[in-house]
């Protein structure tokens, strides 16, 4: 199975989850490649521009997946969302990590360092990258759905 070219990203609030979930990757499998698009430790880049830029790499091709973090997950999926194209979700749970796969075709998953643990979230990226979704699966048609909506 094809190994994932990555995005990693956060804000100042996400920092030390992002730091963590992203030495975790160097012994992924799932993982082909990690670019880490900040914010650096002094970094206070708001979240709109690291979530932006890590959707646009999905949105171009440049890589397949992201994992960002703010204090709640929330923000940065907001703005990964405004990128055609882009599908990301807040998800700090199993079941919704792997519905967002497995029914939403999502390549972003967004977590907040402010809500779950850090074990929690390493554990949900290592399940989130290890799971693919099946374009033959019943929610293909679901996810084609939302991209004619928005296709030009
Ligand atoms: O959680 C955030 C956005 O959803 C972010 O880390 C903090 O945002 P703020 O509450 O606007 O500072």
């Amino acid at each position: 199975m094809t190994a994932w070219r990555l995005v990693v990203g956060s804000d100042d609030a996400g920092y030390e989850y992002k730091q963590r979930i992203k030495a975790d990757l160097q012994n992924n499998p799932d993982v082909a490649e990690v670019v880490d698009v900040g914010v650096d430790a002094d970094g206070h880049t708001h979240y709109p521009t690291v979530a932006i830029r890590a959707a646009e790499m999905i949105a171009s091709g440049e890589a397949e997946r992201a994992i960002l973090v703010c204090g709640t997950g929330l923000g940065v999926a907001i703005a990964a969302n405004k990128v055609k194209g882009v599908r990301a979700v807040t998800a700090h749970d199993s079941y919704s990590v792997e519905r967002s796969v497995l029914s939403n075709n999502a390549q972003i998953l967004c977590m907040g360092q402010r809500v779950v643990g850090i074990e929690l979230a390493r554990k949900l990226a290592r399940e989130w990258l290890a799971l693919r979704f099946d374009e033959s699966s019943p929610s293909m048609a679901k996810v084609a759905e939302i991209h004619n909506y928005e296709a030009p």
